[in-house]
């Protein structure tokens, strides 16, 4: 039993497929345009892909087959060729989208009860189900406000419960953080955490802490496709894409990849650890492939391994870099220092003592030990 999701759409750039299995909780990233927000309106009903078909536990939520022929927006049933499109209130699924979208006529309570009022419970049990689910989020106290009376943080959580109360068999969550002012955020992700333990749900989202506390595996979309999936935690500590380097809060460099040396466009040269020889091959599927078996590849360190000194360290084999200083901030008990889109954590006493200030030209230098090379 299990979610099965394989789409295309040309006007959109996409093609991929993913699978989510009961109980479980799948984070979608990527940078944006990447294809994330029209995955989850597809499995929502709310847009028609060219081709493709989901499942539900068996349950057919949408079968296409290219030039199938059942035009978008159109409603639910059978179309020609055996096309099979559901529509949204069929498919048993909960959107909780970035904005609550609440009816601003109902009170809490009753925009909590309408779903399982319309899935043919009675207007008592349907009161019950939301009274019960206001209780869960914390929010019983608001039953008899009206929308307009909500904060934002509070209006987010009774969306949250009207997504409950249908008993969805999937929860799509797309950016629910987004909207919410920053003190609000902690809040909402730590009911989520609560809620979604057990069950089965996609979160899309910016945010690495929410892929961290939330989901139990992550996939990595770029350009419509699926770059990088697996555990949480696995891909973040051995990211094999740029984005999810990122993620995780490396430096990332793009080149070309020699054995251990990474060519940058502008010709600098990073030496590095190539993860797997093999990983190489597989991975690049001879998309990215140059010349004299050059791979597309990405330099990842973190900031903590870039040591900072105002003129190149002579006869040092380690990488060196020439850069200028963006931007200091406090990181911790360090100092981020930045330059363009390069990181270097040093101690406050090692700030002062380089006299370091945006505008200064210094060198990055990091040991070719720290530094993972890994296909594009
Ligand atoms: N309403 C639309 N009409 C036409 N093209 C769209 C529309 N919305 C998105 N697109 C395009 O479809 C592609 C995928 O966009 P999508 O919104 O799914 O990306 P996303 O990963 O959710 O991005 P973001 O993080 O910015 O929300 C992009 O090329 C985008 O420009």
């Amino acid at each position: 039993m299990t979610l099965q999701l394989k789409a295309t759409l040309a006007v959109r750039n996409v093609d991929f497929e993913l699978h989510v299995q009961p109980g479980e909780t799948l984070a979608i990233m990527g940078p944006n345009g990447a294809g994330k927000s029209t995955a989850v309106h597809m499995l929502a009903g709310l847009l028609k892909p060219d081709s493709g078909l989901a499942t539900l536990d068996g349950r057919t939520l949408f079968r296409l087959s290219p030039g199938g022929g059942s035009s978008a927006g159109s409603g639910g049933g059978k179309g020609r060729g055996g096309s099979l499109w559901l529509p949204p209130h069929e498919r048993g699924i909960g959107l909780l989208a970035q904005e609550p979208l609440l009816f601003p006529h109902l009170k809490v309570l009753d925009n909590v009860a309408f779903g399982p009022r319309s899935q043919g419970a009675t207007k008592k049990a349907s009161r019950e189900t939301a009274r019960h689910w206001l209780d869960e989020i914390g929010a019983l106290e608001l039953a008899r406000r009206l929308p307009a009376a909500l904060s934002g943080g509070q209006a987010q959580r009774v969306a949250l419960a009207r997504a409950l109360a249908t008993d969805p068999e999937l929860l799509l969550l797309d950016e629910p953080m987004a909207a919410l002012d920053v003190n609000s955020t902690p809040f909402l992700r730590s009911l989520l955490k609560r809620v979604l333990t057990g069950r089965r749900a996609i979160i899309v989202t910016h945010d690495v802490l929410d892929a961290l506390m939330l989901a139990d595996r992550i996939i990595v979309m770029a350009h419509g496709r699926i770059v990088e999936s697996g555990p949480t935690a696995a891909v973040l500590s051995h990211p094999r894409s740029a984005f999810a380097a990122s993620l995780a809060g490396l430096n990332v460099l793009s080149g070309s990849l020699s054995g251990n040396i990474l060519s940058m466009p502008d010709g600098v040269q990073v030496t590095g650890q190539p993860v797997g020889s093999q990983a190489v091959g597989a991975q690049s599927d001879g998309a990215g492939s140059g010349a004299r078996g050059e791979v597309a590849a990405i330099a990842a360190f973190p900031p903590s391994a870039v040591s900072v000194f105002l003129a190149p360290p002579a006869g040092s084999p380690r990488n060196c870099f020439r850069v200028r200083v963006s931007d200091l901030e406090p990181h911790g008990g360090h100092i981020r220092v930045r330059a363009g889109q390069m990181s270097a954590d040093i101690s406050p006493a090692a700030v002062a003592e380089l006299g370091l200030a945006p505008g200064a030209e210094v060198f990055f230098v990091v040991k070719a030990a720290e530094v993972l090379l890994y296909p594009a």
